[in-house]
Order: structure tokens, then C-alpha cells, then sequence
């Protein structure tokens, strides 16, 4: 007989895998260039501050070590192996966590796999090793005459799975930048107990003053958790513009740290007993109207019904 699927028992977050004491978090919005050997010395630089000021996570943004480009898509892939330390970026972000021993969430690089082309964020652990690959789900297809057309999915293909890793700073759901407009897949990755959202993402000048902030607050109160997102530095100059505005949200949808759209390392704090504190502040998993409206995860709806 088939298992029944009751999310509203699969919404009740599991308790902390360990306790997880307050740490730091380091955005690196990071000026992206044509050169990729400069893109990756530069990335590694910038995480190398980010430790020597305390911080245990690093985020990157996303597609930093290429242009955002369809041109550039194919020609800055590399291939990701398992190990994720093959390929030029992935290498220098393993081998910088397991040498700092911090956690990074790479932002997103292209990634070439066959004869398809994804946008594809690596999560490293404390020892160098690769724990996650999120390759993103929604592609940004997008057309407002006379001020942004993009069409991510001229090249890339969609990631078919969503990202859910448990790392020493926490149990941690990955988006990539367009993903972070689905409110579902936050719910989904708050429904099996994440503490932390991360979207390494690059809005631009139409959508980014209304949308960016919105949304990760959006997405943290809803769903009572941190939300953490990292922008490439804006370059007025490339075809694509980046908003910028890398951004720390807390469980109360309250902005923590921020930028402008230059060149910086944002260092803030993290501390999982906040989201206790509004989780009991206001229940809401438990005034949920499961009776009424349902999300149903459909990952594990699948593997429910194999066992
Ligand atoms: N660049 C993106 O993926 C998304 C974006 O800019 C937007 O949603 O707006």
C-alpha cells in the first residue's frame, strides 16, 4: 500500500542537527571581469578577508568568475567532478575552505555537463570537500521592452532538484537568484528544518530596486529563518548590469547587514536562537490551515511512495 503524505507533520521542522552557537557570515560582493584567472585570484582574496575578520560561511555571487552573458555561458563552463576539484574555480574554493577551514557557498558558476550548459552553485565544507551542487531550477527568462530582455534559457538548462545540505553553520537550502521569486521551494526547504537560505543572485536595474529586497524578506518572514544573498558588484560597463545590495535578512524579515552596489565583504552575524524566539513569538507552523491550503513537497511524496 502507497505511504499517505501528510505535510503538515512534514512542515514541523526537525530540531537543530547540533547545536549551532551564533557565527559569522561573510557576503563577498565581488567585481566580475572578462578574465576569469583574475575573477578566481580576486574571489579567493576576498574570501581570504572574510576569515581573517571571523567569518565561519562565505557566500559568493552568482556567475562570478565569468560575464553574465549567453556569449560567455559556454565559453567560461568548466565541468564540475564529484570531488568538485577538477575544474579551475571549484578547485580554488575547495582547496581556500579546507586551508581557512570555513564553509562556502560558491555563488554559481557555468558548468558544462555533456552537451548542456547549467548555472551551478558548489557548497564546500569545512574540509575541502564538495557537499552540494544546486544547478538552477528556474531559468531567467525575462522581457520588458525597452528595459531588460534575457533569456538564460537560450543556453542553460534547468537544474531538476532542489538543495538542501547540512554544513557546520547549519543546515543550509541553495537557490540561484530567480529561484529566490518561487516561494514554494523556500517553503519546501523551511519544511524540512533549514536554517539558512542562501541566493547567490544578480538582479538588475528594472527589477532590483522594487524586487530584491522584497523578496528575501519575503521569503525569511514567511517562513520564520535567515535569508543571505550575494550580488556581483555593479559594472555599469558590461552588457548585463548587477543591482548589487548583497543582503543578510533575519527570521523577524528584518535586514541585518546590506550594501550598495560596489565592491565589499559583508560581515554579519548569524544566531538560530532568533528564529526560536519568533517561531514562538508567533506560531505560525502551528496556526497553519493544513485543513485548508497544502504545499505538497513532491521530492518526498516520490521517495515516500518507494519505500
Ligand atoms: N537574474 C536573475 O536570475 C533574476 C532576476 O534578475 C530577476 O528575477 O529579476
Amino acid at each position: 500500500m502507497a505511504s499517505v503524505y501528510k505535510p503538515d507533520q512534514a512542515r514541523v521542522p526537525p530540531a537543530l542537527p547540533f547545536p549551532i552557537p551564533p557565527f559569522k557570515i561573510a557576503l563577498c560582493q565581488l567585481s566580475v571581469t572578462a578574465d576569469k584567472e583574475r575573477n578566481i585570484a580576486h574571489a579567493r582574496k576576498a574570501i581570504e578577508e572574510a576569515a581573517a575578520k571571523g567569518a565561519e560561511l562565505v557566500l559568493l555571487p552568482e556567475i562570478w568568475n565569468s560575464p553574465y552573458s549567453n556569449d560567455s555561458f559556454p565559453v567560461y563552463a568548466e565541468e564540475i567532478d564529484a570531488g568538485g576539484d577538477a575544474s579551475p574555480s571549484t578547485a580554488m574554493l575547495s582547496e581556500v575552505a579546507r586551508t581557512l577551514q570555513i564553509t562556502i557557498v560558491g555563488g554559481s558558476i557555468p558548468e558544462r555537463c555533456g552537451d548542456r550548459l547549467y548555472n551551478t552553485c558548489c557548497v564546500f565544507g569545512k574540509d575541502g570537500k564538495l557537499k552540494a551542487k544546486h544547478r538552477k531550477i528556474h531559468l531567467f527568462d525575462i522581457d520588458i521592452p525597452g528595459k531588460i530582455t534575457f533569456q538564460e534559457s537560450k543556453t542553460l538548462t534547468a537544474g531538476e532538484n532542489p538543495t538542501i545540505v547540512d554544513t557546520d553553520v547549519g543546515r543550509i537550502g541553495i537557490g540561484i537568484c530567480y529561484d529566490i521569486r518561487f516561494q514554494e521551494l523556500a517553503t519546501v526547504y523551511a519544511s524540512r528544518g533549514a536554517h539558512l537560505l542562501c541566493y547567490p543572485g544578480a538582479f538588475n536595474m528594472t527589477t532590483g530596486p522594487l524586487h530584491w529586497e522584497l523578496l528575501q524578506r519575503a521569503r525569511a518572514a514567511d517562513n520564520q529563518l535567515y535569508v543571505a544573498t550575494c550580488s556581483p558588484a555593479r559594472d555599469t560597463g558590461s552588457g548585463y548590469t548587477a543591482w548589487g545590495h548583497s543582503t543578510l535578512v533575519g527570521p523577524f524579515g528584518e535586514v541585518l547587514a546590506t550594501t550598495d552596489h560596489e565592491e565589499a565583504v559583508v560581515i554579519s552575524e548569524i544566531d538560530y536562537s532568533q528564529m526560536e524566539l519568533r517561531r514562538a513569538n508567533l506560531p505560525l507552523e502551528k496556526q497553519r490551515r493544513g485543513d485548508l491550503y497544502q504545499l505538497v513537497d513532491v521530492q518526498r511524496l516520490n521517495s515516500q511512495s518507494t519505500k
